[in-house]
């Protein structure tokens, strides 16, 4: 059975600021950086064999640590990217105008292919993530991939795997450095698929970091 470990990224300045990141991008903080280092301490006897990160500076960054840690290089997939937030990236949450939080509500809500301008629907992530995903099945067998990636882009994943909505993902709390995992099954109860077997797991960290909406 293939085990997939799916890790955010640790804390960075705009994580800490309230910043809207999106596929903008800021660096780790010394807590994500420290984060990282625990991601790598807690997996590096799990036999990880491969580190695929999106490819933006935070994840590559916390795919180095854990790819230390592991003994394994980092490969690079841009379908892991967080959505893109158009306009809004590069904002801070409190500074919206009512127009900009309507913008942000649409996706937030699920209104079919809600959008900020020049952004991404959750749907058009649905897709990428998932297909970023599957592709570990073609890894050889006996593979045990772990991905870095982002808030939204992995609770939008999660979520869809369990058969809920992809903006069921504001119900899902993953901090920096959390650690889930999704399993491919293929059994005769069920159809072949994937199954969530952990998700938002932070009993490695000593220092969480709050998500940025309870700050
Ligand atoms: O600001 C964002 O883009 C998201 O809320 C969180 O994204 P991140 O997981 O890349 O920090």
């Amino acid at each position: 059975m293939l085990q997939v470990y799916l890790v955010r990224h640790g804390e960075t300045r705009w994580n800490a600021e309230r910043r809207i990141q999106g596929q903008s991008d800021s660096p780790l903080t010394a807590k994500g950086e420290r984060q990282a280092v625990q991601v790598g301490e807690r997996v590096r006897t799990y036999g990880i064999t491969h580190v695929i990160a999106s490819d933006l500076g935070r994840t590559r960054r916390t795919a180095e640590i854990i790819a230390d840690a592991c003994g394994c290089g980092v490969t690079l997939d841009a379908r892991l990217r967080e959505l893109d937030m158009g306009v809004l990236e590069q904002r801070h949450l409190d500074s919206l105008t009512a127009e900009e939080e309507e913008w942000r509500r649409l996706v937030v809500n699920g209104t079919p292919d809600g959008r900020i301008p020049q952004g991404e629907s959750m749907q058009e992530l649905s897709e990428r993530m998932h297909a970023g995903l599957a592709a570990c099945l073609d890894l050889p067998p006996g593979s045990r991939p772990l991905l870095v990636s982002h808030g939204i882009a992995l609770g939008c994943l999660v979520s869809t795997i369990l058969g809920l909505p992809a903006h069921a993902e504001r119900r899902l709390r993953l901090r920096n450095c959390s650690i889930s995992r999704v399993d491919y099954q293929e059994s005769l109860w069920l159809a072949p698929g994937w199954v969530v077997e952990t998700a938002g797991d932070i009993s490695h960290l000593d220092t969480p970091a709050l998500d940025e909406l309870q700050r």
